[in-house]
């Protein structure tokens, strides 16, 4: 067995891990980042990447489909199968190249391919040959997918997210489970590519919506296209010659019906890659799944001796399981960083106001604090809503992209805007203004002061914001929009 001394170990080399590795670098020589997998980052390899790929050719041709609805004759429309895949594929593998490429900067002493895991505080196993000591560690191993014991029957026909991406062509079916992130990003997208495509959810919940008004909005835009039920009574789940037979109420009919399908995509979920680190002899004080205690400004775990007492283990990304983003997983492996390698000094890194966007169509977003977290916070009496449609909001008229429903929350008295919930047309942008928003701590009536141009679809914003404002008895409520603001304002 060979042994070997370093100031800090890595272990994952994914998004939070390679930000964590080099920033560590900057304190100390002998940094070692550890992968036991595929490198390339989730992100680049089954994650945000070839996902955004396969969106955007599902909204080429859906755009092909609906020219109509401008006066544009296309003809026929075709979607390519295997070129689709080839392209996401292609694209994808680029992406993984650029990362590869990077991670080539790395000293090669300061790379290690292995499995980790843990043999005492200071002590990890790499594979069955090297026992490395470190002074200090991050745990940056992310999540994978997870999915119910009850999809097994399906058999090689249960399939995940990772494996829609190693695809050759498209498939004539699915059926996703799961409308949570990456089954209504996954299932729109392959429904617009014209897959036979039924949904079915569990406890009613859709994407990241909290806000009833919004996922009951979310959920009627769905439905008018594709199978969507988010409540789902399904009664089997058999394999049938190369297929997977499902048996289901019918969620308008409520007609027991047996339908077939190529596939069983599992978008149940995922779980951090923390099980088979050997926590238990890490030394850590854990939650009842088995994450460990961490203070989410330092990224620092904490003993099992002495609750309050930091160790010199850091944690970081999906691990976490926190907030499984690229860009936490980015922020979380800089200050995780930081700290193992100024350890035993520590300091509070800024984390930045929650934002999420999911890149269905119209798109989803949530921004700062939701409705019931901001109730919870302030009390229920003190927390004002506004909010506003995109149905006739002009530029969204203009688009052909009128659906959509956009509510903010705002504190009472100090007027401060404190989250929202959006459903809409490019709402990705509108999400980055509140977030940015919100950093800088503005009131609503800040907010409206700001310049918005003629005719954009933040227009949209402001109608929700002059709601808000009456509602927090701030500012009159908007009547007659065209007169104050233009056509469409
Ligand atoms: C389909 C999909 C779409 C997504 N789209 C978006 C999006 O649009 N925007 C967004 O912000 N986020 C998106 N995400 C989430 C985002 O990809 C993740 O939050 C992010 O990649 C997590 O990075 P990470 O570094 O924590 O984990 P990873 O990149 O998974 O890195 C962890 C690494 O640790 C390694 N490892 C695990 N255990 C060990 C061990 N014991 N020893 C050694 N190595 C180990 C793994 O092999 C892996 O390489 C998406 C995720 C999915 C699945
Ligand atoms: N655009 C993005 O930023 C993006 C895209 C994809 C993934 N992600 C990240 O990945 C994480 C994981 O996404 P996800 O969609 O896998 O998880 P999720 O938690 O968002 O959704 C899981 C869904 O599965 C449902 N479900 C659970 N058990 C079920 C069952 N037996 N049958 C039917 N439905 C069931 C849940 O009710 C939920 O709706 C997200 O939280 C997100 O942070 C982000």
């Amino acid at each position: 067995m060979q042994e070997c001394n370093v100031d800090i170990a890595v272990i994952g080399a994914g998004t939070a891990g390679l930000s964590a590795w080099q920033v560590a670098r900057q304190y100390h020589d002998r940094v070692v980042l550890i992968e036991g997998g595929e490198p390339g980052t989730t992100c680049a390899r089954v994650g945000c990447m070839p996902s955004k790929l396969l969106i955007a050719a599902a909204e080429s041709a859906h755009q092909a489909h609906t020219a109509a609805g401008f006066g544009i004759e296309i003809g026929s429309i075709g979607v390519n199968g295997r070129d689709v895949m080839e392209r996401v594929r292609r694209q994808r593998d680029a992406f993984v190249e650029n990362v590869l490429e990077s991670m080539q900067r790395i000293e090669p002493e300061n790379r290690l391919s292995g499995h980790a895991r843990f043999e005492d505080p200071h002590t990890l196993r790499i594979g069955n040959d090297l026992r490395l000591h470190a002074r200090a560690i991050i745990i940056a191993t992310g999540s994978r997918p997870h999915s119910p014991k009850a999809f097994a029957p399906a058999g090689d026909r249960l399939i995940d997210s990772d494996a829609v991406f190693e695809w050759d062509d498209l498939p004539e079916s699915v059926a996703v489970f799961g409308p949570g992130i990456v089954g209504l990003e996954l299932g729109q997208a392959l429904s617009r590519l014209g897959v036979r495509l039924r949904m079915f959810g569990k406890s009613g919940s859709l994407g990241p919506f909290q806000d009833p008004a919004l996922r009951d909005y979310a959920e009627r835009t769905f439905s008018d296209e594709f199978y969507l039920d988010p409540a789902a009574q399904v009664e089997a789940i058999e394999r049938d010659g190369n297929q997977v037979a499902i048996t289901f109420l019918e969620r308008d009919s409520g007609h027991r019906l047996t339908e077939r399908f190529d596939y069983l995509l599992a978008a149940t979920g995922r779980r951090p890659n923390l099980d088979r680190l050997d926590l238990h002899n890490a030394g850590l004080a854990l939650d009842d799944k088995g994450v460990p205690y961490y203070n989410r400004f330092t990224m620092q775990c904490r003993h099992t001796d002495d609750e309050n007492a930091g160790s010199h283990i850091f944690i970081a990304g999906d691990a976490s399981q926190e907030l499984p983003l690229l860009h936490e997983a980015n922020q979380q492996g800089r200050i995780a960083g930081h700290n193992a390698g100024r350890y035993p000094e520590r300091r509070a890194g800024h984390r930045s106001t929650p934002l999420s966007i999911v890149f269905t169509e119209p798109q989803m977003a949530t921004v700062g604090l939701s409705r019931d977290e901001a109730a919870n916070r302030f009390g229920c009496d003190n927390v004002a809503e506004g909010q506003a449609t995109f149905e006739d909001q002009g530029r969204a008229v203009v688009m052909r992209q009128n659906r959509g429903l956009m509510r903010l929350y705002a504190e009472h008295g100090s007027g401060q805007f404190l989250g929202a919930e959006l459903f809409g047309p490019q709402v990705e942008h509108i999400a980055h203004l509140l977030a940015w928003a919100l950093e800088q701590k503005m009131g609503v009536e800040r907010m409206l002061e700001m310049p918005y141009y003629h005719p954009v679809l933040e227009e949209g914003l402001r109608s929700a914001l002059r709601d808000l404002s009456r509602a927090l008895l701030q500012g009159p409520a908007m009547t007659e929009r065209c007169l104050e603001y233009g056509p469409g304002g």
